[in-house]
Parts: C-alpha cells; sequence; structure tokens
C-alpha cells in the first residue's frame, strides 16, 4: 500500500476520487458519490459535522474491490478482530481495511471517520451518530431503489437515525436468511441495540 507523500495534504478530494478512478470501477463511483452526498444530508438534517460525513462517505469502499486474500493478510497483519463468517467470506473485511486505506494511504487521523468508516457495513454497537449516518447512507442512497420497505427506512433516516439503523438491519437480515447466506454476528447485536434505544 503506497503511502500518502509528505507534501499532499492530508485531506484531499480530488486525490481521493483519483485513487478511487484508478482502484474501483465507474458505477461504484457513482455509488459513493451517491453516499458521500446523502451522508453529507443525513448529517445537516441531524445537526451533525457535515465535512466528517461527507469525507468518511467518500471513502467508505475504498477497498471494496481488494481481493480475498488481500483482505485476509491485512486484517491478519493489523490485527483486525474477525469471525469465522469473516474468514469465509472475506468480503466483509472490506468496511475495516477500507478505514485502513484511509489512514495509511490519505493521512486521516480523525477517529470518528475512521470508525465510520469501518462500521458501514455491519454496524457496531453503540455506534456513533455519524457512523449510523454513514450506515444509512450505504444501504438508502437514491440508487438503492424505491421498494417501499427501503423508501420507509430512508424517510425514517430524516427523523430518527436508530430506528431507521434497526430497520435497515432487519431488510439486510432477512435477505440474507431469504438468500440462505451467512449471517455475521455483529450486524445482529447492532440490530438489538438500535431496537432497545428506541425502548430507553
Ligand atoms: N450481516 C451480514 N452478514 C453477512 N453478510 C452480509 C451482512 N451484511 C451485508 N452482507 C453482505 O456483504 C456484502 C457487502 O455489503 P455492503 O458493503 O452493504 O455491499 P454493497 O455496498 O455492495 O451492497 C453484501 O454482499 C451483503 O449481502
Amino acid at each position: 500500500m503506497t503511502s500518502v507523500q509528505p507534501d499532499l495534504a492530508p485531506w484531499a478530494r480530488d486525490t481521493v476520487l483519483q485513487w478511487l478512478k484508478e482502484n474501483v470501477p465507474e458505477i461504484r463511483i457513482q455509488h459513493i458519490l451517491r453516499v458521500e452526498a446523502m451522508a453529507r444530508d443525513l448529517a445537516q438534517r441531524h445537526q451533525l459535522d457535515q465535512e466528517q460525513a461527507a469525507r468518511a462517505g467518500l471513502m467508505h469502499d475504498l477497498a471494496k474491490y481488494f481481493p480475498p486474500a488481500q483482505l485476509l493478510a491485512l486484517a491478519q497483519k493489523h490485527q483486525l478482530p474477525t469471525d469465522p463468517v469473516d474468514e469465509a467470506n472475506p468480503h466483509l473485511l472490506h468496511a475495516q481495511v477500507s478505514a485502513l486505506v484511509a489512514q495509511e494511504t490519505f493521512g486521516i487521523t480523525d477517529t470518528e471517520i475512521l470508525a465510520a468508516i469501518s462500521n458501514h457495513t455491519l454496524g457496531q454497537p453503540q455506534m456513533s451518530d455519524l457512523s449510523c449516518v454513514v450506515f444509512l447512507a450505504d444501504s438508502l442512497e437514491p440508487g438503492r431503489g424505491d421498494r417501499p420497505k427501503v423508501q420507509a427506512a430512508r424517510e425514517m433516516s430524516y427523523q430518527d437515525l436508530h430506528h431507521a439503523v434497526a430497520l435497515v438491519c432487519d431488510l439486510t437480515l432477512k435477505h440474507l436468511v431469504k438468500t440462505q447466506r451467512l449471517i455475521h454476528p455483529r450486524m445482529v447485536l447492532t440490530r438489538n441495540w438500535a431496537w432497545l434505544e428506541l425502548q430507553s
């Protein structure tokens, strides 16, 4: 992994966009830009830092196309906590590895941004509102379609972050059960946390 040149600004959107053009197909870049825009929008709606949300949105899928062996090797090298489901489906590690790339290649040190990138696929119990925003933007950006349940979760994301996280987890988990796929336990923990938050 190449490191950011010392003369480059620690944060430069164009530098990230150029990297994405070299490492990610155009169709995924379009998704990434919609996540960036929706994360900014949600942050504004919930009085959060829009720049932090947009940066996390722009960098959430940096490792999306890393091969499984590279994801596993990086997870091991950086001692990321892994579950047997990650080993069976290393693609799930792309969220945590994207945070590593943001740190090592683009010099991102803001731990809230790094956590939001890391949490974008499976969430995390007690995750911050910024993490909720990026998790929701990834699942609910306009390119995800307008099925009634997706639309309902999208509308909820502008009202109540935890309620929307609970709805998105339920949608993903139902889909995984229906297609007989493995379920990563962290999303179950995220789902229970989000529903419990609503009761407290
Ligand atoms: N809780 C989970 N357990 C197992 N697989 C999951 C879970 N959540 C998402 N996935 C799968 O992981 C992959 C990556 O998810 P995601 O980052 O949301 O991908 P995308 O942005 O391409 O939809 C998808 O194939 C999705 O079905």
